[in-house]
């Protein structure tokens, strides 16, 4: 399903990513770990389409979505990508429900549909009761948890998550590991992610090892 190759990244005269080639399958739960600095975050951000690679190519479903730029590429990444972050993200002046409806209005989908599912969502990950509240008045574990159900409101062929767990107690952190396992059941989800979690890297499906800007056979 996603499919980089020769995936290559300079800061300056600091190389980053030198080489990087990877493939993830459909509905699989695939971890990616490595000493800090070992340019893990960069390649999220890259399969992500937040940065752009200096070489290589990624494609989703055999798009080479680097090559589509501005809205095009805005558009794609809102409606095929997910993404989870250690820090929510979540926006303070919208309810937890809002916070996920929100890249579903954007993708222009029905406001019935997105809610629904928004609500479905939510009920999933075990905070339905919490949706009409705004992210302060929720614990750091359950605003992981509207953030995860964000992410998801498109309907992502893949949802990359970086550190999704680093910021949570060890209980929350473990109920959000076996959360991603529920999706992963119920919808057939991909998720890739990285993590210093050696909990949540030994649950997955695959571990994926970098170190110095080259994945270890
Ligand atoms: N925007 C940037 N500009 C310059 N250097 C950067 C930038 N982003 C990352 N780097 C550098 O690239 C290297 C790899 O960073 P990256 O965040 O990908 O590592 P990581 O493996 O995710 O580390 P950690 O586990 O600590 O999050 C680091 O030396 C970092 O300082």
């Amino acid at each position: 399903m996603l499919k980089a190759r020769d995936i290559h990244k300079k800061y300056g005269s600091l190389e980053v990513l030198k080489g990087v080639d990877i493939d993830i399958n459909k509905g699989e739960i695939v971890s990616i770990v490595g000493s800090s600095g070992a340019g893990k975050s960069t390649l999220l951000h890259i399969l992500g389409t937040l940065d752009k690679p200096d070489n290589g190519s990624v494609a989703l479903e055999k798009v080479d979505y680097h090559q589509l730029s501005g809205k095009k590429l805005a558009a794609f990444r809102n409606t095929h990508i997910g993404f989870v972050f250690q820090f929510h993200h979540l926006l303070p002046e919208f309810t937890a429900l809002e916070n996920v409806c929100i890249p579903g209005w954007i993708a222009g989908k029905k406001k019935k549909d997105i809610t629904d599912r928004a609500e479905h969502l939510l009920e999933i990950l075990g905070i339905g009761t919490r949706k009409d509240n705004k992210p302060q008045a929720l614990s750091g574990g359950e605003q992981q948890r509207v953030a995860v159900a964000r992410a998801l409101i498109n309907n992502p062929k893949i949802v990359f998550a970086d550190e999704p767990t680093g910021n949570l107690d060890s209980v929350n952190a473990r109920e959000l590991h076996q959360l991603f396992f529920d999706l992963r059941k119920q919808f057939d989800q991909t998720f890739l992610i990285v993590t210093h979690n050696e909990e949540l890297a030994q649950m997955s499906d695959r571990v994926l090892h970098m170190k110095d800007g080259k994945m270890l056979l």
